[in-house]
């Protein structure tokens, strides 16, 4: 379901510095609601309940999720009428997603919740942020320097309410956080996945990871790092998955689609 008018907005919400709703008391700010399959990563296919909750502290120029990032929704839900939304659907995976979802501390509780009636759920995250709680797969996508957004590569609509020239400092000196990487690799079963743009993406995966391998005291394998296509339509994606797929085959890393861009076009709700 779209969360909207629908929903309590929450008398005291206010706005973070980020420009990100913020979450209150055990109200999480939410975008949307839905069930579809998942369309990513190593659970490609399975049927899943996605969470996608608004406010991100990144503003990667390609956000397929705009209306979390660039131009935030404020509606939020209780934890308790998330899980009542969740259970009336068949899934028994979820995925909690975003915008940035560690950023909001009810989503530990949702997290919780979701484990002691025994959802696996998925944490879909810029690894900017780490926090301690019962995710069965924390899906990485840190976030690359041809994510930054530029005059050229300026998603926001001229003389609107954001500005991306204000941001792309912001994002930069945000991107990436050695100590939150390591630390969600170290405590989770993990996939990183990197959205591939162009082939030169290849050696900021591979110096990351160099690095990521140094910090982190577990092993981190060539197939847990996954490349995905840049693309929020199933046009972008004919452009960018050839060189995606060439990169996977040469460094030995895993090809993910994005089945939803592909099956309908990244429209809401799915
Ligand atoms: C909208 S983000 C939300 C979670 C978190 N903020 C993050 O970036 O990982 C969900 C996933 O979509 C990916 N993504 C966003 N826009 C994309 C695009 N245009 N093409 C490919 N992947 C994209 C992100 O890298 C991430 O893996
Ligand atoms: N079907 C589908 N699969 C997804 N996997 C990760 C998604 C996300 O936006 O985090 C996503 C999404 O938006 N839709
Ligand atoms: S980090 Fe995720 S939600 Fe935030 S702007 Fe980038 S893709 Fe969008
Ligand atoms: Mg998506």
């Amino acid at each position: 379901m779209p969360v909207s008018s629908d929903v309590d907005a929450g008398e005291s919400r206010s706005e973070s510095d980020e420009g990100s709703p913020a979450s209150d008391g055990d109200r999480l700010p939410v975008n949307e609601l839905f069930e579809s399959l998942q369309g990513e990563g190593r659970l490609a296919g399975v049927p899943s309940v996605f969470v996608r909750t608004s406010g991100c502290n990144l503003r990667c120029w390609f956000c397929d999720s705009y209306h979390t990032s660039w131009e935030p929704t404020h509606a939020t839900m209780r934890v308790e009428e998330i899980l009542a939304e969740i259970e009336s659907h068949d899934a028994d995976h979820v995925v909690v997603t975003g915008g940035e979802p560690l950023l909001h501390d009810p989503v530990v509780s949702l997290l919780d919740e979701l484990d002691a009636r025994g959802y696996h759920t998925t944490v879909e995250t810029n690894g900017t942020i780490y926090r301690d709680a019962p995710i069965d797969l924390a899906s990485v996508s840190p976030k690359l320097a041809s994510s930054t957004p530029t005059p050229e590569r300026d998603p926001t609509p001229e003389d609107g309410p954001t500005d991306a020239g204000e941001w792309a400092e912001r994002h930069e000196d945000r991107r990436i956080d050695l100590d939150a990487l390591a630390a969600l690799v170290e405590d989770y079963d993990f996939q990183l996945k990197f959205v591939v743009s162009e082939r030169d993406d290849v050696e900021e995966v591979t110096d990351l990871l160099a690095r990521i391998r140094d910090a982190a005291a577990v092993p981190v394998r060539d197939t847990d790092v996954l490349l995905m296509p840049e693309g929020a339509t199933a046009d972008r994606i004919e452009e960018t998955r050839p060189v995606t797929a060439e990169l996977a085959r040469e460094y030995g890393f895993r090809y993910t689609p994005r089945l939803h861009v592909n099956l309908w076009n990244d429209a809401p709700e799915t």
